[in-house]
């Protein structure tokens, strides 16, 4: 098993409630407050422990016989390796993330040990099996990637306060206390142009003998009074727009007091340090006013500079740390307020900050008790009965649990199937860099890649590499593809490789002099490989679930397969086939026509 979160708890009590009696668990995580409601193998006192081992015994005391062996570890971790899938005759993923689910696909492709993969969003679930060679791979169909947004949009003109959400975390909580030199696109030059110098320095460095005070108010001066200016003064911007509103400290607070109620009383590195707490804003749920966002802002951006000295510099956002929300929900409403959008609680804020659908543990446990089934069945060998099942929100067809026969293998899969991908790339621009982090990292997923030429090693990433040599794969990065040592041209066979993944494909070059920035921003295009699905664009959050966006990766029912000819095809529903393994209950509701359930 691999995740013990909300899926993995109710896996494990089914798992050995039916028989199973040699688990393995790996999770990654050590157990929050926030898990408790639905992942029941943990209670308070063990928050703060690791969700693997807590659950182990929370089942061993139910089923003192059982073996189980449980790791708090990542499963990308070189232990988890092919030998280590080996040992099993099956796997089961009870993860949240695709990172994580493509890396145990290809561990199991490449142990050949068959893999049951699930995940839930609300209402909505699947569960999906895969067995090499018989069945589609996790990565044979292409899913839908996170919503992404124009970054005009997030920058300059933003029209919905998920906007201004995304421009609060994305770029100015990581500028602040993030990683500075990411490059992002808020403007960066001083506001203050009484000297050259200072024209060219970064707003966001501390200045001389400046004390976080004085840092903040510089801040919010350029981010929410000097950077609207600018705007404002590209006319055409506005034509056909409401134009925004500089808010600069002095409007909201002209008489320069800002009502702190001793943050100085709060211990350093207290885990339960909040802005909003020590000035009195008491309920989640309340919308504040201008001046009380403005509040939150200086006073979560004091407490983080001044509790969290040794993060600041790689903290990102987590929607679990709550001066993070609280400084993402105050920046947001005021860069709202600013733009005349209507603002929202930090607890509204924090849901769409943190893309959070709100777990139903319903789900988490049909979804369990499918994956069960599905691993007996993989157990014995009953291929036939192999059932890819979805739970739908909102059931069509009078169908709640909809099972559909697994697609076979996606022939030019690259992950499971030996289909050479070409890669459309100006070899006389481009560098070798932008294959390893725009191909092979970004669309690849791959974790420790090495690129061959032939039999020359261009790139390797991995731990146990001489100075020298990552002195050598350094320079090699930076190099221009067709002046490299082995020179990429057209007609040039890469061979990329994950030795941990056991993947390797190869990647024919095909020199491409001319690229549309506008379709291809990267400067290359990857043929052969499937690329996820963004979301459609006018599927915004809407206030029906409280401005939560869905991005489930995992609701589609009926997918386009780019199956050779392109065709859209349907995936066969079960009961359509006839299949006398599942019985038709069939019942009646008062009022209502007749509804039929599925049982499997
Ligand atoms: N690479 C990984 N290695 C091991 N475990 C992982 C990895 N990625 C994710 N997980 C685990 O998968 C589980 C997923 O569970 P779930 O979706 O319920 O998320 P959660 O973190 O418990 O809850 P929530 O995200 O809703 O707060 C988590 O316990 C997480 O630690
Ligand atoms: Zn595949």
């Amino acid at each position: 098993m691999v995740g013990a979160g909300g899926i993995g708890c109710e896996l494990l009590k089914t798992l050995v409630l039916s028989g199973f009696k040699d688990i393995h668990i790996i999770d990654m995580d050590t157990i929050e407050v926030s898990n408790l409601n639905r992942q029941f193998l943990f209670r308070q006192s063990h928050v703060g422990k690791s969700k693997a081992k807590v659950a182990c015994d929370a089942v061993l005391r139910f089923r003192p016989h059982v073996s189980i062996v449980p790791y708090h570890a990542n499963v990308k971790d070189s232990q988890f390796n092919v030998d280590f899938f080996r040992q099993f005759h099956v796997v089961l993923n009870g993860l949240d993330n695709l990172d994580a689910r493509r890396h145990v696909n290809r561990l199991c492709l490449a142990s050949g040990v068959p893999l049951i993969e699930s995940g839930t969003t609300g209402f909505l679930g699947q569960v999906t099996v895969h067995v090499k060679g018989k069945t589609e791979c996790y990565e044979c169909q292409p899913k839908p990637a996170p919503k992404t947004y124009p970054v005009c949009t997030i920058t300059s003109t933003p029209s919905k306060f998920v906007h201004c959400i995304v421009w609060a975390k994305d770029l100015l909580f990581t500028k602040l206390f993030g990683d500075k030199n990411q490059e992002n696109d808020l403007n960066v030059r001083s506001s203050d142009a009484s000297s050259s110098s200072q024209q060219t320095e970064n707003v966001f460095d501390f200045r001389n003998k400046e004390d976080n005070t004085c840092y903040g108010r510089r801040i919010f001066d350029h981010v929410f009074g000097y950077n609207i200016d600018r705007a404002l003064s590209n006319e055409d911007t506005w034509k056909n727009r409401n134009k925004p509103r500089p808010i600069y400290f002095k409007d909201v607070f002209p008489d320069e007091i800002i009502h702190q109620n001793g943050n100085q009383s709060i211990g350093k590195n207290s885990g339960s340090v909040s802005g909003m707490a020590s000035l009195g804003l008491k309920n989640p749920q309340d919308v504040w006013s201008l001046r009380e966002n403005a509040t939150v802002f200086f006073e979560a951006l004091e407490l983080l500079f001044s509790t969290r000295e040794k993060e600041i510099g790689s903290l990102t956002f987590d929607k679990d740390d709550q001066l993070a929300v609280e400084f993402v929900t105050a920046a947001a409403n005021i860069r709202a307020s600013s733009f005349g959008i209507p603002l929202h609680s930090l607890f509204e804020a924090k849901g769409i900050a943190g893309n959070i659908v709100h777990a139903v543990a319903t789900t988490n446990a049909i979804i369990a008790g499918l994956i069960v089934i599905e691993a007996i069945k993989v157990l014995q060998n009953d291929i036939k009965s192999y059932r890819m099942t979805y739970c739908l929100e909102h059931p069509s067809r009078n169908i709640l649990v909809m099972p559909v026969e697994p697609f076979e293998p996606n022939k030019s899969c690259y992950v499971c199937s030996e289909m050479p991908l070409t890669l459309e790339i100006n070899p006389y621009r481009s560098k070798l860099k932008d294959i390893v982090d725009k191909v092979v990292k970004a669309k690849l997923g791959m974790n420790l890649p090495m690129i061959m030429h032939g039999s020359s090693l261009l790139y390797e990433a991995g731990d146990d590499l001489a100075e020298d040599e990552v002195a050598h794969y350094e320079t090699n990065l930076e190099k221009i593809l067709s002046e490299l040592p082995c020179p990429v041209i057209g007609g040039t066979i890469l061979t990329v490789e994950d030795l941990q993944q056991e993947l390797k494909c190869s990647v024919n070059i095909k020199h491409r002099e001319e690229f549309d920035e506008e379709k291809e921003p990267d400067g290359l295009i990857l043929l052969g490989w499937t690329q996820p699905v963004a979301a459609p664009v006018d599927e915004q959050p809407s206030h029906e679930n409280n401005g939560v966006k869905m991005t489930s990766a995992d609701d589609d029912v009926i997918v386009a397969s780019p199956q050779p000819g392109g065709k859209k095809k349907k995936r066969k529903l079960s009961d359509e086939s006839g299949d006398p393994n599942e019985t038709k209950l069939k019942r009646r509701t008062e009022g209502d026509d007749e509804e039929e359930v599925i049982m499997l």
